[in-house]
């Protein structure tokens, strides 16, 4: 579960993660959320969804402007729990927006 995706498989991974570009050292997303309270709400509700996987982004907060960045810290680099967070952090965005 924790194993390093390669760099293929995370290219690959990427073409079904439009919104999302990176390499194997970490993948990441931005989205404009329609305030600063709506971009709160969002990082809200990836805060619960993050619990409940014990996986967690970095996230970078600018006014409404949210940078999310998914890398599996303890192996140094993105592994298929990032790929399944990206997944739910794009279900949070798109239901927000
Ligand atoms: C003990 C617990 O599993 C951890 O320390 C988790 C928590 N969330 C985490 N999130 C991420 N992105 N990388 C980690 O290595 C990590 N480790």
């Amino acid at each position: 579960m924790a194993d390093l995706l390669t760099a293929d498989a995370v290219r690959e991974e990427l073409g079904g993660l439009s919104d999302w570009s990176g390499d194997p050292t970490g993948i990441g997303r931005t989205v404009q959320l329609g305030s600063f309270p709506d971009a709160i709400a969002v990082v809200d509700r990836v805060a619960a969804v993050a619990e409940e996987l014990d996986h967690h982004p970095d996230i970078d907060i600018r006014w409404r402007t949210l940078t999310f960045r998914c890398v599996t810290h303890s192996a140094g680099g993105v592994t298929h729990r990032d790929i399944e967070l990206a997944r739910r952090i794009d279900d949070i965005v798109r239901s927000a927006a």
